[in-house]
């Protein structure tokens, strides 16, 4: 069938609609220099809870520091396969270049480079809730392209500082204190992703990324200008595209902060369709809490009325749980934040 392996090819109901692809510009943008805190807090607050998606200008990070990167990933991914894989990614370290990520069980059409914010951070040996053993994750870096170790590093230092005050506006527009969570982040498990999208000789059949959530507490993305991420739309469930603009970072709510917020906000499910000619970059950096952080619904949140939605889980054990996932192909759905939730 087609052109491409069928370990690409989605179930029927998945596939992208091609033909009505018209780029729509719904997904908020909202200016970070906007001078009414009060303004700012409401319209991050109205995007979070209506798409779960908003963009940011004029939000600090240089214009160059995020330029120098996109370079430096262009010569990382423009290199043969076999020099790509001398920092590929196994299942003992799951950082560096891997080819053959699957979301839900079907292979996407790319490639990526992983690398770790903070250095050498723990992770919990197994998934096995009763195994206490801690690893240390270590990044891999390439020979070449000669700097990209230390570009890569000054990007991830201010997206970073761009992530913590992002994580304080939404905690505020949820009427929590904007530090409440700061020390989660203490050995954060945060990671920027490289991706690449190759061209595809069948963009109907299969899919960049599949349909997914970030189990991140937010994700801050920088696209390229091509287009091809598309966000669930709340209200209906159709696949709303995400327009590029330039300088912009899109940003997402993740799972983390869906049960922070006790579902006031949600986690909601995106995608990338690819094309036959271009191929696209984009980075995601997921800020992620330190293994040890207890995950459960802000107290603030929670009364007789309003009780919590989810039982408490360990940040540690999810991740070894889902990195299990995304090295071997299982039958099994991956671990979700549903798997939490109390039933009433
Ligand atoms: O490439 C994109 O625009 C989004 C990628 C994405 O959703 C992810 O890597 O989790
Ligand atoms: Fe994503």
């Amino acid at each position: 069938m087609g052109d491409i392996d069928s370990s690409f090819i989605q179930a029927t109901e998945h596939r992208p609609k091609l033909s009505t692809f018209v780029q729509v510009d719904e997904i908020p943008i909202i200016d970070l220099s906007e001078s009414s805190q009060q303004n700012l807090i409401s319209k991050i607050g109205k995007a979070c809870e209506e798409w779960g998606f908003f963009q940011v200008i004029n939000h600090g990070v240089p214009s160059d520091v995020s330029t120098k990167v996109e370079i430096e990933a262009k010569k990382f991914f423009e290199q043969s396969i076999e020099e790509k894989k001398k920092v590929k990614r196994d299942a003992v370290n799951a950082m560096g270049y891997h080819d053959a990520e699957h979301t839900k069980n079907i292979r996407d059409w790319k490639e990526v480079f992983d690398f770790l914010v903070e250095n050498s951070p723990q992770i919990p040996s197994s998934h096995e809730p009763d195994d206490l053993e801690l690893r240390t994750l270590t990044n891999q870096w390439p020979q070449y392209p000669p700097h990209f170790r230390e570009t890569m590093q000054e990007y991830a230092r201010e997206v970073e500082k761009l992530a913590y005050k992002l994580l304080e506006l939404i905690l505020l527009s949820l009427g929590i204190g904007g530090e409440k969570f700061h020390d989660c982040f203490k050995n954060q498990l945060s990671l920027v992703r490289l991706n690449h999208y190759p061209p595809c000789p069948s963009p109907d059949l299969a899919l960049g990324v599949g349909r997914h959530k970030d189990s991140s507490a937010l994700t801050v993305l920088a696209q390229d200008d091509i287009g091809g991420l598309q966000v669930r739309r709340k209200s209906v469930g159709d696949w709303i595209p995400v327009k590029p603009t330039p300088g912009a970072f899109i940003i997402n709510v993740g799972d983390i902060v869906q049960v922070w917020s006790n579902d006031k906000y949600e986690s909601v499910e995106h995608r990338v369709v690819v094309n036959t000619k271009k191929e696209r970059f984009s980075i995601p950096f997921f800020f992620y809490p330190g293994h040890h952080v207890t995950v459960k619904p802000a107290e603030e949140l929670v009364n007789e009325k309003n009780p919590a939605r989810y039982k408490p889980y360990n940040v540690g054990k999810f991740y070894a749980n889902r990195n299990r996932s995304d090295f071997n192909k299982r039958e099994v759905e991956n671990i979700q934040i549903h798997h939490f939730k109390i039933v009433d």
